[in-house]
């Protein structure tokens, strides 16, 4: 298994190119299981979460045809002839589900393993099935798997989320965009790879309003085309890659960024004393010379502070002068990072869903692993900023979610390389 190991570095000065959004890549793939004619996504980032969703939409019979070095790929469901995502794939992947609305709605039948609970929470799935229930769903969970059927084909109707979330807004968008009348998704996520998404189903016929705000009302229609539509720009890649000069120093500009991808994170940057000015080509990110400033950070729904980015702003306050409290309201058990920044001279208590983190002038190198993806980047960055070396194992979980991260970092100045250990 590969590690990654970083050398405690200077300023960081350059470009880092942003690629395309795992999160929204993998809520766009599904949407082919819509329509028999083709979808093409260009713009999609190279990782193994998008290799994994798309073995799981070759097993259902769909073609998914990678080019230009998986920038590009081209989709088809013509014929599905399997609609049972297995749970050997959906365990690997909580995206998985999000094929659930799209086959439902197309094919009238779907039988999706339940994703099961992961690191940084138990992340039911409750609100998907509930929405496609409002939608006619008739389902029926065995063994593990969710049954669903539409005899008929789904209806529209209405569906007020009691809590905003990403993927369940995600999977009743699709299914809506096929079912009979009009449904109106209240409460709805508001992120910018639900916008994504409804573009991209509007490409394809889908006729959506609302998006980007807390109502989405959708006219359904009898079939969806085929189109072609650019992956969003990755905010999370982007907001990670904007800490690495605001923790080492130096000048970035990340080629792509966009501050409204990533406004309260910006902000909250902004009042610990880093720089940041939007050029025609990207966001850049300057610090010079004196520590940032502690600043509390809560967790929320876009447009608020992500909570994709918590582990990482954390890896920042460590090194901040004065006290930060941290306070996660998404996921109910995503402070694993604490406990490895702690072994590299960080001081941070975690009660509940907060932390308090007193910033140290110094973190020193150690060897750490996290369990997560933003865990693990979060402590690439505190590499960056500590003394000596420090070894971060368990690199595929970032391999799911950031492509080429050591190139990256590499190309800005920054001493960081992948060691494979299977010499
Ligand atoms: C692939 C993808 O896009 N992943 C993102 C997506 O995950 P995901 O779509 O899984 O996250 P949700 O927005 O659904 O989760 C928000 C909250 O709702 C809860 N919940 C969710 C669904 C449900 O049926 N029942 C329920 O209780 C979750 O446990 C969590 O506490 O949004 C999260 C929140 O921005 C991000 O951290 C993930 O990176
Ligand atoms: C939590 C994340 O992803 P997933 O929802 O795929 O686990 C993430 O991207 O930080």
């Amino acid at each position: 298994m590969d590690s990654i190991l970083v050398t405690g570095n200077g300023p960081l000065n350059g470009q880092i190119p942003i690629a395309g959004a795992k999160n929204a890549c993998l809520t766009l793939m599904p949407a082919t299981l819509l329509s028999e004619e083709p979808l093409t996504l260009t713009n999609a980032p190279r990782l193994s979460d998008i290799r994994t969703m798309t073995a799981l939409l070759q097993s259902l019979g769909a073609e998914v045809t990678s080019m230009n070095e998986g920038k590009v790929l081209a989709l088809s469901s013509h014929g599905l002839d399997n609609h049972k995502a297995d749970y050997d794939i959906v365990r690997k992947m909580r995206a998985s589900i999000l094929v659930l609305g799209p086959m439902l709605a197309r094919d009238g039948h779907a039988v999706v393993s339940l994703p099961g609970g992961c690191a940084i929470g138990a992340r039911p799935v409750d609100l998907h099935l509930k929405a496609l229930e409002a939608l006619g769903a008739e389902l029926e969970l065995k063994d593990g798997y969710v049954h669903a059927k539409a005899p008929g084909g789904l209806k529209g109707g209405t569906f007020e989320f009691p809590i905003v979330s990403v993927g369940a807004t995600e999977n009743a968008l699709m299914a809506a965009s096929l079912a009979k009348g009009t449904t109106v998704l209240k409460n709805a996520a508001r992120e910018p790879e639900i916008v994504d998404l409804a573009q991209c189903l509007r490409r394809m016929g889908a006729q959506i309003d609302g998006e980007g705000t807390s109502t989405i009302t959708i006219q359904g229609v009898d079939r969806l085309g085929g189109a072609t539509h650019p992956v969003v720009t990755d905010r999370i890649e982007l907001g990670t890659f904007m800490l690495a000069p605001a923790i080492c120093g130096g000048r970035v500009e990340l080629l792509g960024g966009r501050r409204d991808l990533v406004g309260a994170f910006c902000d909250k940057l902004e009042q610990a004393g880093v720089e940041i000015e939007e050029t025609e080509t990207g966001l850049v990110v300057a610090r010079n010379g004196n520590r940032v400033r502690a600043v509390d950070v809560v967790t929320e729904p876009y447009p608020g502070f992500p909570t994709d980015l918590q582990a990482q702003m954390m890896a920042l306050l460590c090194t901040a002068e004065g006290t930060s409290v941290l306070e996660e309201k998404i996921f109910e058990n995503r402070f694993m990072h604490a406990p490895e920044l702690i072994r590299m001279g960080a001081q941070i208590d975690v009660h509940g869903g907060h932390a308090t983190v007193t910033g140290v002038e110094k973190l020193k190198g150690a060897p750490v692993m996290a369990t997560d993806l933003r865990a693990s980047v979060s402590l690439i960055l505190a590499g960056l900023a500590a003394e000596g070396e420090t070894v971060v194992s368990r690199v595929y979980h970032l391999d799911r979610g950031y492509e080429r991260v050591e190139e990256k970092l590499q190309g800005v100045g920054a001493r960081i390389e992948r060691v494979s250990d299977r010499g």
